[in-house]
């Protein structure tokens, strides 16, 4: 940490500078409110297609900008700057407490996380230790900077849910089949379970800590759940993706998102997250029906940015009539932005949804 600044943990207080807005369309969606229109933000807004992160990132690895206060506030504006999005997302990543507690993990460009040595065994377990928030001063500090930056947009904060954090840990990269994580739970489940409820002590006081910063709402990415039968979802990843979500409850709204999970929508509901993310695979009026009094998050095909401006407009108009099924809707892609999308799109999706939805 820097000298000269106060950290979390020399006065035992926390910044909490971000401003509460009672008149936020994404915070009034979140409680199941009327908002004045339909709230947008794109999951992974910040990065990829943005000429700006890209210069202000160049020369500087992925885990040290996130631990770099100013970089954060920065690249977590920069989306806000220029689409006009509802909401900000913090700049980090699903594996920064991993190193923070000391796993050796690096952000592979084009790659993602890799791990230097595997978990695959009872001895592995102890190598997963509590975060404690003097581990993370970096991210208190970025959001109080963010406090005096965004105004009235409220921030996200959020973390990767256990069985996807344990996905890198055991497969020790990315992983198409997840085919170790899944054969260690079934040869070992005690070995399983004891990494998978480290992690979700891990992944709630990530987000306790975001919250007491000043996040005023949570996202929980569970990218990889889809690979699970509901049945394996329910035994392995269910109970600890709950336990990591406890660790905010009643203090902000929390957002559970997964890819594939269309097999998944009931069960994932069951964490008590208030919103549902819902892939683009499933359109939202059918969640909606299956998920009664939930508020969704979603779901335009991140691919449908990379289209024309007519089937662009055409989907998004689709989505919102599809979202008026639901109790509320929050406007976002159905999984990350891809490299190569073009900004103006990403604008022009944000413009139809406000111009199209005010009231
Ligand atoms: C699975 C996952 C990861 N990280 C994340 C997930 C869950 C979301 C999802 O399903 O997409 C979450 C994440 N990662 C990042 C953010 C914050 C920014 C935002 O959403 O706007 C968030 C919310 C920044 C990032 N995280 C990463 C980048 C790219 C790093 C760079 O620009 O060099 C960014 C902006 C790196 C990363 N980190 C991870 C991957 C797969 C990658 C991509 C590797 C690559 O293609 O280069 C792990």
């Amino acid at each position: 940490m820097r000298a000269d600044r106060p950290g979390p943990c020399e006065d035992g207080s926390v910044v909490n500078a971000v401003p509460s807005p009672s008149a936020s369309p994404f915070l009034a969606a979140c409680r199941g409110e009327e908002p004045g229109r339909t709230p947008v933000w794109f999951m992974r807004q910040a990065g990829r297609s943005l000429p700006e992160y890209k210069e202000a990132r160049a020369g500087t690895s992925m885990l040290e900008a996130c631990r770099t206060p100013e970089l954060v506030c920065e690249i977590t504006m920069q989306p806000v700057r220029r689409y006009g999005v509802d909401a900000a997302i913090f700049f980090s990543d699903i594996v920064v407490p991993l190193a923070a507690i000391g796993v050796d993990i690096e952000i592979v460009p084009g790659v993602g996380p890799v791990v230097a040595e595997p978990f695959r065994t009872e001895a592995d377990v102890k190598r997963l230790r509590n975060l404690d928030p003097c581990d993370v001063p970096y991210i208190t500090e970025a959001i109080g900077l963010l406090g005096k930056e965004l105004g009235g947009t409220p921030l996200i904060g959020f973390a990767g849910a256990p069985f996807t954090l344990a996905s890198y840990l055991i497969e020790g990269g990315p992983s198409r089949d997840h085919a170790q994580t899944k054969a260690l739970m079934r040869s070992q489940p005690r070995v399983w379970h004891a990494i998978a409820s480290r992690l979700a002590a891990i992944c709630g006081e990530f987000l306790r800590v975001q919250v007491e910063a000043g996040a005023q709402a949570v996202q929980l990415f569970d990218s990889w759940a889809g690979a699970l039968s509901e049945a394996d979802y329910r035994a392995f990843a269910l109970p600890h993706s709950t336990a990591a979500l406890a660790g905010v409850a009643q203090s902000v709204p929390r957002i559970h998102f997964g890819v594939g999970t269309g097999h998944l929508l009931e069960a994932m509901s069951e964490t008590g997250a208030e919103i549902s993310g819902v892939d683009f695979r499933i359109p939202l009026d059918e969640a909606a029906r299956r998920l009664p009094g939930k508020v969704l998050q979603g779901n335009l095909d991140p691919a449908l940015i990379l289209a024309d401006e007519a089937p662009l407009l055409a989907e998004t108009d689709a989505v919102l009539a599809a979202g008026r099924a639901a109790k509320g809707h929050i406007f976002n892609l159905g999984h990350g932005v891809l490299p190569g999308s073009d900004p103006g799109k990403l604008k022009l999706v944000v413009d139809r949804v406000h111009e199209t939805t005010a009231r």
